[in-house]
């Protein structure tokens, strides 16, 4: 319900005479549709800024408040205010509060429905909106169609303020680097003297500068307020000294209780175990990644923001022009719960080490903002910190840019990856090292012990000790403590990436795959990394990765035994599994009469078809994900699938001419039906994982294994005629592991 506007909105008496930017106008704004007490911080200065017609970057911790810098002006005349955000899930999440207050609010998006958009724009269209905030993409802010529609609102005298939120998308210098952000310097030209506010939590000067003149800002209101968050305690584990990081953290959740968590993991395979294995320990848990559907993504955001879920196992994001790199390695990431409010979220852990401390600091944000103490744990592993630097790298290695814009941004990614490096190598107070690598100087007396640096220094020093001879001992990274300077500027960025290794065109290793190129190429270049949607972009990102997988097996048939094979044991298992999720489907669909054994066996098979041969995360990844899908599937998308006909009891499979595939032994039952195209999954191409194995190869044999990320390395260390130093054939096994919780 529609909450009355306060008298100040309308052309009372009292209000002709007072200015509308007066404080104590505006605290009653706050309160009557906020019910918060008092502005916080910089807020009013913002506000006041904007109303009056001016320019205004405002820089504010994560959680500080920024949302209220325009909706508190939105409030306060007729008229609108565009919002620009950079993601779909956030822009629905504060239409939704702003609803739930009262408060007409809306954006426009592809996942909208005609009729949602024509009343939207019906309304614009209107002499008298009846919105007062507008969320929108960049994208559709750049479109001439939507621009012309601005321009009328404008000459109508109704577009009061655009505010650019998470504004340090638009500098390639930022963590966060949207290309589309960069559309928005037009809006100057095409709206010269309507206000434009850029908010933004994470900014270092260089990017502060960019944000400022990228947008063109006249004479801009500049507020900045402190990065601290002293109600957050820092702490940073160590994985090579702990015995098991997973029951580790499965331990920490455990210990403080049903709390409300994210935890951010690098890839959606290690989301989706690690989710698994929290869930199999009694925690309320699930997995948010780009391999979801739509569906099951925005249940998994429904039951987290609702606290069904206490806790979401979620990808983080390294950039969009760097999944080109990424998803050739099956890494698709994305920007998951990225400024979604949900206030009582008491830890925030990294279990894979973020790409830039600007990233870190965003991230680690969403815990506590509701100002009450919370925590960050981040997980750092010595094979975590090469992999990311060895995507940081990559990113240079082919696009479109030139080669100085390459080199700068490819030194700027490690440079900005050694913060991160040096915060959890160093003994020093993180918070300390946190604020300087926003240029603020701060006395270590600010932390208060909250941190586990200033609380534990002398533990922290044994485990840092204990750290150094567990490197040396693996002897794969003997150069571990040399200071960031010298990783950047000495043009060795990493013990295994030399940047005369690419010019000598040793690119075959990175990819040898010219459709899943083609697929990401187009992501990074083509009309679609604009205009298409994010999940249009994902699915493309997915074919690739599924394209690289499957080439990379034919190109390069490798015969050993791998211990990351699918095991009877394990096919057995998901079997199992997917009896029970589909048991549970015929309950959702009571209409439906499910063949459960043969239905199991086809899902699964299906499964080990698709993903066997690539090795055990990717395989258990299906089984999740087809899990996933079972639990929401309806009956016409489950009879599609398992080739149900509806008019018999039972499930038969569509028949096909072609022989079953080669069974693997504990499964020989499978049903007469499934046929060896249905097995082969996606193609039968000879590329195709099915194309693979022969009848008579036993699964357990002849899985061709596709190196790991180690393996990979280590053969580009072979070319690189640098002793072995496999970190395979470490002895890190040997190594006493002996971080426990504290
Ligand atoms: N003046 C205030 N008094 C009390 N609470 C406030 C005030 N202003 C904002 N808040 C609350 O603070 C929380 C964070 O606000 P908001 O989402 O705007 O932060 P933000 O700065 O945009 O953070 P992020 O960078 O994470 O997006 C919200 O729950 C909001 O209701
Ligand atoms: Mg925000």
């Amino acid at each position: 319900m529609k909450k009355s506007p306060l008298a100040m909105q309308s052309t009372s008496q009292t209000q002709k005479n007072k200015p509308l930017h007066e404080k104590e106008a505006l605290v009653k704004l706050l309160r009557w549709h906020f019910g918060h007490a008092q502005f916080r911080d910089k807020q009013l200065d913002a506000i006041q800024a904007v109303l009056s017609g001016r320019d205004c970057f405002c820089l504010m911790p994560t959680g500080g408040g920024k949302s209220m810098c325009y909706q508190i002006p939105a409030l306060a005349k007729p008229g609108i205010v565009l919002v620009v955000s950079p993601l779909i899930a956030l822009m629905e999440n504060q239409v939704i509060g702003l609803k739930e207050k009262g408060i007409a609010g809306e954006f426009l998006s592809s996942t909208q429905t005609m009729q949602v958009k024509t009343k939207i724009y019906e309304d614009l269209d209107s002499g008298k909106p009846s919105l007062r905030l507008l969320y929108v993409t960049p994208e559709l802010t750049a479109t001439p169609g939507f621009m012309s529609k601005l321009k009328k609102i404008h000459s109508r005298g109704l577009l009061n303020l655009v505010a650019i939120d998470e504004a340090h998308c638009i500098s390639s210098w930022g963590h966060d680097f949207r290309p589309s952000y960069r559309k928005l310097s037009s809006l100057r030209n095409y709206l010269p003297d309507v206000p434009i506010l850029a908010l933004t939590a994470t900014a270092a000067p260089k990017v502060q500068k960019d944000v400022m003149e990228s947008l063109c800002l006249q004479n801009p209101l500049v507020l900045k307020s402190s990065f601290n968050r002293p109600n957050l305690f820092y702490e940073v584990r160590y994985k090579d000294l702990l015995d098991d990081a997973y029951a580790d953290l499965c331990s920490v959740l455990k210990s403080n209780g049903d709390t409300c968590a994210i935890v951010y993991c690098l890839e959606r395979t290690t989301c989706d175990e690690l989710s698994a294995y929290l869930s199999a320990g009694g925690i309320s848990c699930a997995a948010y990644h780009a391999g979801l559907n739509d569906k099951a993504r925005s249940s998994v955001l429904d039951d987290w923001i609702s606290s069904r879920k206490q806790v979401v196992v979620a990808t983080f994001f390294v950039c969009f022009s760097e999944m080109v790199y990424v998803a050739q390695f099956s890494l698709i990431l994305f920007q998951a719960l990225h400024g979604i409010d949900r206030k009582d979220v008491r830890l925030v852990c990294h279990f894979n080490i973020p790409k830039s401390m600007e990233a870190f600091y965003q991230e680690s944000g969403r815990a506590g903002r509701d100002q009450l103490p919370s925590k960050s744990l981040l997980y750092y592993g010595m094979d975590d910190r090469r992999r990311m630097e060895f995507i940081l790298s990559k990113n240079q290695s082919k696009n479109s840019q030139s080669f100085s814009t390459r080199e700068r941004s490819s030194k700027k990614s490690i440079s900005d990856f050694s913060q991160m490096v040096d915060y959890c190598e160093g003994s020093g107070c993180r918070r300390k090292k946190i604020l300087e690598s926003f240029g603020e100087q701060i006395p270590v007396s600010l932390c208060k012990n909250s941190c586990d640096a200033c609380k534990h220094p002398n533990l922290l020093a044994k485990y840092l000790g204990e750290l150094t001879s567990a490197v040396l001992q693996k002897n794969h990274f003997s150069q571990i403590f040399i200071s960031s300077q010298d990783r950047t500027d000495g043009g060795q960025y990493s013990e295994f990436w030399n940047r005369d290794d690419e010019a000598s065109g040793s690119e075959e290793d990175i990819s040898d795959c010219d459709d899943g190129i083609e697929a990401v190429k187009k992501v990074a270049n083509s009309k679609l990394s604009t205009k298409a949607g994010l999940n249009e972009r994902i699915n493309f990102l997915q074919h690739a990765e599924e394209s690289y997988y499957r080439n990379k097996i034919s190109d390069k048939q490798v015969n050993k035994p791998s211990k990351n094979a699918v095991s009877d044991v394990l096919r057995q298992g998901s079997k199992e599994k997917l009896l029970n999720a589909l048991r549970q489907a015929q309950q959702r669909l009571r209409n439906l009469t499910i063949e459960f054994e043969a239905s199991a066996i086809f899902l699964e098979n299906e499964c080990y078809n698709k993903y066997g041969k690539s090795g055990k995360s990717f395989y258990y990844s299906q089984v999740a994900s087809t899990i996933r899908w079972l639990s929401t599937a309806n009956s016409i998308e489950l009879t599609n699938r398992l080739g149900i006909d509806t008019d018999s009891p039972s499930v038969n499979f569509i028949s096909k001419e072609e022989p079953p595939a080669a069974p693997s032994p504990s499964l020989e039952q499978r049903p007469a039906q499934i046929t060896g195209k249905e097995l082969d999954g996606s193609c039968g191409s000879e590329n195709s994982i099915g194309a693979f194995q022969t009848e008579s190869e036993s699964p357990s044999t002849s899985l061709p294994v596709i190196p790991s990320f180690s393996e990979f390395v280590n053969r580009r260390k072979v070319k690189d005629n640098q002793p072995n130093t496999s970190c395979k054939e470490s002895p890190k096994k040997n190594f006493d592991k002996r971080m426990r919780l504290q």
